[in-house]
């Protein structure tokens, strides 16, 4: 097999978003950097996740909107035309080619490698492409896997015979079926089956517990009213034990628990495509961890997502690929935080772990990842939910309102929303935040702020939200809470 051999400062494997970020502040950093990537420049958000998925929901966003406020109601009779969204979806994920990202990264002082990578040794990364050559790469410095995340898939029997769709499949479709079961009830399920039901697909949804789980039930029974309206068939606490191939379609053989617990009876459901979202993992098989004596399973990283029990401490993680929030905005605030962690070491300014809350040290995964489901309506959520924050011995309180402000009710007619605030009783600041309701997605960075900065409530009560606003939701919580 032909050979060559190179030499740089950092190798970052994997060009998905948070890959692009940690290779760009290395690169800045004035580290000789090589990027790696096996598919597509840019990675799963911008060509399967993030992009397309949001690029499909936001038209039947748009014109729910429209339909819930009187006056422009009946300015908009028709339904979403499914080739413009498409064609739209098709343009946000620049058609499948990634020559913009891979300018981008040429622009950035990075070197991009196309090709599959994997550990050969320490500090040591070889690189097979297309053609079978290999190219072996010495990193002076550092090693960071932003390999991401792959589908994780369920044990059903007879699933393996089936041609089913992941989330990659239901995010490029080029058609819209007439109708999909969707396995799994977590964001992608949630997220994607409203996108199709509002296509026009007859939907439904398998969930073998509760629909986004984690979440406080009031802003769950507001995505389930908002699919159900949508048409959704939604099966919840409900076990999926059997895939058949049915008549150029799926069936789905399914048992629902009964209310005390007990096995239900079974029965089927059918539609023309089955979509499995049923959670991701670190993509880390293949990679030469074992080599090292890691354990790909649990990598664990610390602040500056260094993986631990690697001599000389070169090797990193980041993103998907670190087992942390399967998030993009959060993999890239880890790019951002680790590349600078490298430099930082690279140059001497550096020397073990690097203070929390420091530009070395992704301290907000512990507690502060903001998240949004954009489902309609949305879900915004932030920091520790109430059994989280319990889990970790904090003494709160917890104070929860429906949205009803003037802000709202101008925003739609007949607008429903609820927020929760969770609150550290021992340090008066907010903990936690859930925000569910149309546009609240909008909301929530002024609750990541407040939890981040760790504001006290007693000067929280100062930032006055305009009028009229959804944000006088604040005002509402921080009076009811007794201020
Ligand atoms: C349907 C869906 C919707 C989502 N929507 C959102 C959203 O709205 N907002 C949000 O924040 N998050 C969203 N996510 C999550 C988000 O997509 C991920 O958190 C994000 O893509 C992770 O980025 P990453 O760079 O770590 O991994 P990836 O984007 O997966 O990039 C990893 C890259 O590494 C490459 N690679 C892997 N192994 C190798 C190897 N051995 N050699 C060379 N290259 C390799 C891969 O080809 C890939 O390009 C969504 C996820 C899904 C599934
Ligand atoms: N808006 C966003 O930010 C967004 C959107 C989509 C995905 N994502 C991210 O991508 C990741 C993957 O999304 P996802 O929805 O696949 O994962 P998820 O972990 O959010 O949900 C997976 C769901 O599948 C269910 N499930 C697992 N095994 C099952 C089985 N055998 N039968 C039935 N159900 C089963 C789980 O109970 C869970 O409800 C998530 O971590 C999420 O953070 C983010």
């Amino acid at each position: 097999m032909p050979e060559q051999t190179r030499e740089a400062d950092v190798v970052v494997i994997g060009a998905g978003a948070v890959g692009e970020n940690a290779a760009e502040r290395t690169a800045s950093g004035g580290l000789k950097t090589i990027l790696v990537e096996s598919e597509l420049v840019g990675g799963e958000c911008s060509y399967w996740a993030c992009m397309p998925s949001k690029a499909l929901l936001r038209p039947g966003t748009l014109l729910q909107a429209a339909r819930s406020v009187q006056g422009a109601a009946q300015a908009v009779t028709g339904s979403l035309d499914t080739d413009a969204v498409l064609a739209r979806r098709d343009s946000f994920t620049s058609n499948w080619d990634d020559s913009s990202q891979v300018k981008w990264v040429d622009g950035a002082g990075i070197e991009l490698i196309r090709g599959t990578a994997a550990l050969s040794g320490p500090r040591e990364v070889t690189v097979t492409d297309d053609d079978g050559t290999q190219t072996r790469i010495t990193a002076r410095h550092a090693v960071v896997l932003a390999t991401g995340s792959v589908p994780t898939v369920p044990r059903v029997d007879g699933l393996d015979a089936i041609d089913f769709w992941g989330t990659r499949e239901a995010t490029s479709a080029r058609e819209v079926p007439e109708s999909l079961l969707v396995l799994g009830g977590g964001v992608s399920g949630c997220e994607l089956a409203q996108a199709y039901a509002r296509l026009g697909t007859d939907v439904t949804l398998v969930a073998r517990g509760d629909l986004l789980a984690k979440f406080p039930e009031p802003a769950r029974r507001l995505v389930e009213a908002g699919l159900r309206r949508d048409g959704v068939r939604i099966r919840l606490r409900t076990a999926s034990s059997r895939a058949d191939a049915y008549d150029g379609g799926v069936t789905l053989t399914l048992t629902a628990a009964g209310a005390d617990g007990e096995t239900g009876t079974a029965d089927t459901v059918t539609g023309a495509k089955l979509l499995v979202s049923s959670g991701r993992h670190p993509a880390l098989s293949g990679l030469g961890l074992e080599g090292l004596g890691l354990d790909p399973k649990h990598l664990g990283v610390d602040a500056s997502g260094r993986v631990p029990g690697v001599d000389g401490g070169w090797l990193y993680a980041v993103g998907d690929a670190a087992g942390k929030a399967q998030l993009t905005h959060q993999g890239k605030y880890q790019a951002r935080t680790t590349g600078e962690a490298i430099a930082a070491r690279a140059a001497g300014e550096l020397d073990g772990d690097p203070e929390p809350w420091s530009r070395y040290a992704s301290t907000a995964d512990d507690a502060a990842v903001p998240s949004v489901v954009f489902t309609d309506p949305e879900v915004a959520f932030v920091g520790l939910t109430e059994a989280q924050a319990r889990e970790r011995g904090l003494s709160i309180s917890t104070t929860e309102l429906p949205i009803a402000v003037a802000g709202s009710s101008l925003y739609a007619d007949g607008y429903q929303g609820w927020a929760q605030m969770v609150v550290d009783e021992e340090r008066k600041v907010i903990v936690g935040m859930t925000l569910a309701g149309p546009g609240v997605g909008e909301l929530l960075h002024a609750a990541t702020i407040a939890v981040v900065g760790e504001v006290p409530l007693d000067r929280l009560w100062h930032a006055v939200p305009s009028y009229p606003t959804i944000s006088e939701v604040w005002l509402r919580l921080l009076e009811k809470y007794g201020l």
